[in-house]
């Protein structure tokens, strides 16, 4: 499946079935309100949020610290109930994780089992997947286990792999369950900056060839700038957005052409002013 969505303007290249559906709203936000109480003191991070991602999207999440990205995840993810106003997933409203979405976190280690092979973790994903043989079930997996770039290396404990190959593991035991929408809290934050690069790239090849939405919250500016096709910037709470900027840049994408692109640069420059003059006005020398 080849991707060339272009969200910002109608002039979509061949309107074939295929793309029209992936151009639908599949998730809502409806007026959102979100506080949370602790220890006394009522922390309202979200007011009357309301924002439409469309599917087959590639949305990512910035914003300054604290001010609300992995609650925004948790909210679409069901995890986390909005104090008013709703989340609809292909129009229905959840009340808790629905079928259909999956979580991937930062910390790989939390995801899969130390004690499971690589094919056993990924086969976990399939665990309330009725009615499926074994022999399809091996397969399967290893189908997966290729999508993520890990053949040959079934039998391997966690241990025995570098923390990207854990992480690769992780994807795969999500993707098995043939998710609609991928949610990604800062996934490879825990990796070195190449092995980082890698799974981008690997990320935007899963992408490309699933019909998935994925939601990845970061950081990083530039490497939101790098995957997106839209990018959500939130500001300090109690936040509306701030931004939401569409990524006209031409996919596939590559490391090197991409991010010597003049509008990677300036898309990257704008963010990055912004999160950071808001960062910067929240030290404690600048109050
Ligand atoms: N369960 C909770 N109870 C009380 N406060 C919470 C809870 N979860 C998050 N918070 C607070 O809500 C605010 C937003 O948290 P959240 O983790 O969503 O922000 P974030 O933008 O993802 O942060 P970071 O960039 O630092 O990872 C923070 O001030 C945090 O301390």
């Amino acid at each position: 499946m080849q991707r060339r969505i272009d969200e910002q303007t109608a002039a979509v290249k061949v309107e074939v079935p295929a793309a029209a559906a992936r151009r639908k709203t599949i998730i809502q936000l409806v007026d959102i309100d979100k506080t949370y109480t602790s220890g006394g003191r009522v922390l309202n991070i979200f007011s009357s949020l309301s924002y439409k991602i469309v599917d087959g999207s590639f949305l990512s999440i910035v914003g300054p610290s604290g001010c609300g990205k992995s609650t925004l995840l948790k909210l679409i993810a069901g995890l986390e109930p909005p104090t008013a106003g709703r989340v609809l997933f292909n129009g229905q409203a959840i009340d808790g994780p629905p079928k259909g979405m999956i979580y991937v976190f930062q910390q790989y280690s939390k995801s899969i089992f130390p004690w499971r092979t690589v094919i056993e973790n990924v086969a976990f994903g399939l665990s309330t997947t009725r009615n499926i043989s074994r022999k399809d079930r091996q397969a399967r997996c290893k189908e997966y286990i290729d999508l993520v770039g890990l053949s040959g290396y079934e039998d391997y404990y966690p241990a025995q792999l570098s923390g990207g190959m854990q992480q690769r593991v992780a994807i795969a035991r999500a993707l098995i369950c043939e998710p609609k929408v991928l949610l990604m809290d800062e996934p490879f934050s825990a990796v070195d900056a190449m092995t980082r690069a890698i799974l981008q790239e690997l990320l935007l090849n899963i992408w490309d060839r699933l019909p998935i939405t994925v939601l990845f919250v970061t950081h990083d500016v530039e490497e939101a700038v790098f995957l997106s096709s839209r990018i959500l910037s939130l500001g300090r709470p109690p936040n509306t957005i701030k931004e939401d900027v569409m990524v006209d840049l031409a996919y596939p994408r590559d490391q090197i052409e991409t991010r010597g692109d003049p509008d990677f640069s300036s898309i990257r420059q704008r963010l990055f002013k912004s999160i950071f003059l808001q960062e910067k006005a929240d030290e404690p020398a600048a109050r």
